[in-house]
C-alpha cells in the first residue's frame, strides 16, 4: 500500500522546485541563470529586483531565481526565502577585498528562521579570470566569457548537483 502510494504521489508530483542564488553586486548571479536556462552567455546589467527563470532536469522543475545583490537590495533577500529549497550562493574568486562581506551576508542568511528548515546550499566559487585594477564590471564584459577558467565546468558542476537531488526527491 505504501508503495502504490508513493507510486502514484510521484506520478501526480508536479511540484516545483525553489532555488534562489544570492551573492554580492557583480557576482556573475544573472550570468549563472543564463548559462542555466539558455546553455549561453549574456550580456548582462545590474539586477534591480529579480529575474526568474524555470529549469527542467531529469523530468523535475526547478524555479530559479537570481536576486539582485546590490548593498541597498539586501536587506529584502528575505522576502525570498520562504519555500526556498536550495540556495546558491555565488562568490567571485578575484573579489577578495568583499569576501568578508560575503561571508556575513551568510551568515546572516543562514541565521534566518525561514532558512532554518530543511535546504541545501550550494557555494559557487566564481572562478573568473583576474581583472587587473579598473572597474571590474566594463573590464569583465570586455573579456571573453566562454575562455572564464571553470566557470562551465562550475555550471555543470551544479547542474550535476540539483540532478543528483531529484535522484533523491524522485
Ligand atoms: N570574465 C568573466 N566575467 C564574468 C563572469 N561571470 C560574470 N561576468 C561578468 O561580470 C559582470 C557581472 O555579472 P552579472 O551576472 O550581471 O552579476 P550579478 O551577480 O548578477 O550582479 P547584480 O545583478 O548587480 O547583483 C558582467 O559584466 C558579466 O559579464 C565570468 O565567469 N568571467
Ligand atoms: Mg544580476
Amino acid at each position: 500500500m505504501g508503495i502504490l502510494f508513493t507510486r502514484i504521489w510521484r506520478l501526480f508530483n508536479h511540484q516545483e522546485h525553489k532555488v534562489i542564488i544570492v551573492g554580492l553586486d557583480n557576482a556573475g548571479k544573472t550570468t549563472i541563470l543564463y548559462q542555466f536556462s539558455m546553455n549561453e552567455v549574456v550580456h548582462t546589467s545590474p539586477t534591480i529586483g529579480s529575474n526568474v527563470e524555470e529549469i527542467v532536469i531529469n523530468n523535475t522543475r526547478f524555479l530559479m531565481w537570481d536576486i539582485g545583490g546590490q548593498e541597498s537590495l539586501r536587506s529584502s533577500w528575505n522576502t525570498y526565502y520562504t519555500n526556498t529549497e536550495f540556495v546558491i550562493v555565488v562568490v567571485d574568486s578575484t573579489d577578495r577585498e568583499r569576501i568578508s562581506v560575503t561571508r556575513e551576508e551568510l551568515y546572516k542568511m543562514l541565521a534566518h528562521e525561514i532558512l532554518h528548515s530543511f535546504f541545501h546550499v550550494y557555494l559557487y566559487l566564481r572562478e573568473r579570470q583576474s581583472a587587473s585594477g579598473g572597474d571590474g564590471r566594463r573590464e569583465r564584459e570586455s573579456q571573453n566569457l566562454k575562455q572564464a577558467p571553470g566557470s562551465e565546468l562550475s555550471v555543470q558542476i551544479l547542474m550535476q548537483g540539483l540532478n543528483s537531488q531529484t535522484e533523491i526527491m524522485t
